[in-house]
C-alpha cells in the first residue's frame, strides 16, 4: 500500500498527490481528464500518448468515460498520470460532470478541420468552470493539425482564443503524434511544480512559457 507523504492532500481535493520515495513506482501521481466534442481526437490522442500507435479511420465514439495510466519522468521524478478520456456526445456529459471535480488539469481539444468544435470551445470552458477545480491546469489544444488542407480553424484564432482565457495553446496531431507527448510533459511539469512549492530548492516553472519554448508548429498552415 502506497503510504502519502508530505502535505499529502484528502482523495478527491484536487491536489497533486505525492508518495514516499520507498514508492517503487512513481513519486508523484495527478489525474488529467481529456475534454471536447465528439471526433476531436481525444481517444487517439490518449493512444497516441500511451501506445504510440494511431487508430485507423473508422470512428468508434466512446462510450462513458475510461483511463489509462503512464508514468513520466521529469527532472528525475516520476508522475504517474492517470488519463480519463471521456465521451464527447452530449448524452454522456452528466455522467463526465461527476469526474471534473478531483481532476488536477483537462485538456480540452477542438479538431482545426471542424468549426463547429471550435465555437463550442467557449461553453466547454464554462462547464469547466462550474465543474472543475478552481486552480486546474487547462490547456487548449487545436488538433488534426496534420490535415492542413482541410483547415478551417486558423491557429491564430487558436491562440487568440487560448490568450482570452489565460491558457497555453498548441496546435496537435494524433496522428504524427506532433506536440502530444509534449501537453502531458507540461502537465506533468506543472503538476511536480505544484507539489514542490513549499520546498524551497524548487525552481520556478511556468506552464505556458514551457509551452511556447517546446511546441511544435505545423509543417504548412496557411489558411486561404
Ligand atoms: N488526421 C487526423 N485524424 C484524427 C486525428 N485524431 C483523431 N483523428 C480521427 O478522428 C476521428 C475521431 O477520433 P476519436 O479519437 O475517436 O474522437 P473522440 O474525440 O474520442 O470522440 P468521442 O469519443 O465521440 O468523444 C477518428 O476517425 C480518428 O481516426 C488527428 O490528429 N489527425
Ligand atoms: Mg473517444
Amino acid at each position: 500500500m502506497r503510504r502519502p507523504f508530505g502535505t499529502t492532500a484528502t482523495p478527491g481535493s484536487g491536489a497533486p498527490q505525492r508518495f514516499s520515495p520507498s514508492s517503487p513506482s512513481y513519486d508523484l501521481a495527478g489525474k488529467v481528464m481529456l475534454l471536447g466534442d465528439s471526433g476531436v481526437g481525444k481517444t487517439c490522442f490518449l493512444i497516441h500518448f500511451k501506445d504510440g500507435a494511431f487508430l485507423s479511420k473508422t470512428f468508434i465514439a466512446t462510450v462513458g468515460i475510461d483511463f489509462r495510466n503512464k508514468v513520466v519522468t521529469v527532472d528525475g521524478m516520476k508522475v504517474k498520470l492517470q488519463i480519463w478520456d471521456t465521451a464527447g456526445q452530449e448524452r454522456f456529459r452528466s455522467v463526465t460532470h461527476a469526474y471534473y471535480r478531483d481532476a488536477q488539469a483537462l485538456l480540452l481539444l477542438y479538431d482545426i478541420t471542424n468549426k463547429s468544435s471550435f465555437d463550442n470551445i467557449r461553453a466547454w470552458l464554462t462547464e469547466i468552470h462550474e465543474y472543475a477545480q478552481k486552480d486546474v491546469v487547462i490547456m487548449l489544444l487545436g488538433n488534426k493539425a496534420d490535415v492542413s488542407r482541410e483547415r478551417v480553424v486558423r491557429s491564430e484564432d487558436g491562440e487568440t482564443l487560448a490568450r482570452e482565457y489565460g491558457v497555453p495553446f498548441m496546435e496537435t496531431s494524433a496522428k504524427t503524434g506532433m506536440n502530444v507527448e509534449l501537453a502531458f510533459l507540461a502537465i506533468a511539469r506543472e503538476l511536480k511544480h505544484r507539489a514542490g512549492q513549499q520546498q524551497a530548492n524548487e525552481p520556478s516553472f511556468q506552464i505556458h512559457d514551457y509551452v511556447e519554448s517546446q511546441k511544435k508548429q505545423p509543417n504548412c498552415c496557411p489558411f486561404v
